[in-house]
């Protein structure tokens, strides 16, 4: 009863809430703006590994390729006023052990398909569990930089691509990204000692507790999107290599206090499976619906849930990966925490049979994870 007040409180502050913020205008770049000789050429890949398939994706750019290429690019999409009413879905994930679980799918589903990013409430995971890890991040930060290097990876895309994209932005006078971020591959968090070894001492039992609380629930939510769809309850863990592994990014947001050209993290989609992220009360993150930037904004206790690229190829098309961003405060800082869950390197990703038709014809070719990664980049490199 308590969480349901809990859950209806916090419902009705996100409608107020939702109705208010106005974004500062920052520069706009509309599709329109684009380069034009982006509009008419074909895209197809060099690269040895994209399959024979790809045959069938070659034609014009179309409008809808665009997408594709101004997140691979990073290019800030256009900025339009917040729709009034609008609001991100919430799912209360104790219901999903209730008989009525088969009406939270739906939900999650729904989710999925029109907005691609959702709020999980009533999850179950201890205040603690939040507390040690914020105490962990806040001590991560305060160490000089240079004892990062042992366990901060960097940038997940592969260098040699990350160098051409920096090309690229700079060319297109992007905003600059204005955070600090502390990014963590591969761990474990089963495994306490094995893959958090590397980061400092007083960060790995905080981390892998909770890192496998939010695993844990992005796992629970992976069943319930593969029964939503009619497949086998494992599907989509198996389909990308289970997950068990997984990468995260600590964001450290300063402040704009110039309203200058930056832009905490600018507009991209989640190159993997799924992410579960928490954030502090500061707000600034924002999602793309039908050209309108949509706050996401802070709603205590929950966690926030968006599906990556690989479900999206896995749904073809039917769940959706969306472009989101983050927009600094201008006085406040903002932190947050994300866990990637990943496919593996090898795992094959191919749709769904049944969600293949004539009208919905197939939207990526079949290839390995690894081969999809390096083809979302290459098709934005072409240009
Ligand atoms: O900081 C946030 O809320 C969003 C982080 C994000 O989108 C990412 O790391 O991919
Ligand atoms: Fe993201």
């Amino acid at each position: 009863m308590e969480k349901l007040q809990a859950c209806i409180a916090a419902r009705s502050e996100v409608r107020l809430l939702g109705l208010q913020a106005k974004l500062p205008q920052r520069g706009k770049l509309t599709s329109k703006q684009l380069p034009v000789r982006m509009m008419g050429q074909e895209y197809t890949s060099s690269t040895a590994s994209y399959n024979q398939d790809i045959a069938r994706f070659k034609g014009p750019v179309k409008e809808s390729d665009l997408d594709a290429v101004r997140t691979a690019l990073a290019i800030p999409a256009p900025s339009e006023p917040l729709k009034e009413g609008w609001e991100i879905p919430i799912v209360d994930l104790s219901q999903l052990r209730s008989s009525q679980f088969h009406l939270v799918r739906d939900q999650i589903s729904r989710a999925c398909q029109e907005w691609g990013f959702f709020y999980a409430i009533n999850h179950d995971i201890p205040c603690e569990v939040f507390d040690d890890m914020w105490e962990a991040y806040n001590l991560i930060f305060k160490l000089p930089v240079q004892e990062r290097g042992s366990f901060d990876c960097g940038p997940f895309i592969p260098p040699d691509i990350l160098q051409k994209l920096n090309e690229k932005k700079e060319a297109l006078k992007k905003y600059a990204d204005s955070r600090d971020t502390i990014r963590l591959r591969d761990l474990n968090p089963d495994d306490n000692e094995g893959t958090v070894a590397s980061t400092p001492q007083f960060f790995r039992r905080p981390a892998c507790t909770f890192y496998k609380a939010l695993r844990d629930v992005g796992f629970e939510l992976l069943s319930a999107m593969s029964q939503s769809l009619g497949v086998e309850v494992d599907h989509i863990r198996r389909a990308t290599g289970n997950n068990e592994a997984i990468n995260s990014s600590l964001h450290f947001y300063s402040p704009n206090h110039d309203g200058s050209k930056t832009m905490g993290l600018n507009p991209h989609k989640d190159i993997l499976t799924l992410t579960v992220l928490v954030q502090d009360e500061t707000g600034g993150l924002q999602v793309l619906k039908e050209d309108k930037w949509i706050d996401v904004k802070p709603l205590p206790g929950s966690l926030v849930v968006n599906v990556g690229e690989a479900i999206q190829a896995i749904t073809n098309g039917k769940f959706k990966s969306v472009l989101h961003r983050v927009v600094n405060h201008p006085e406040k800082t903002r932190s947050s925490i994300s866990c990637f869950l990943i496919p593996t390197p090898d795992s094959v990703i191919e749709p769904i049979p049944h969600l293949v038709s004539e009208e919905s014809p197939r939207l990526y070719p079949n290839g390995t994870w690894a081969s999809f990664v390096h083809n979302h980049y290459a098709l934005a490199l072409k240009f």
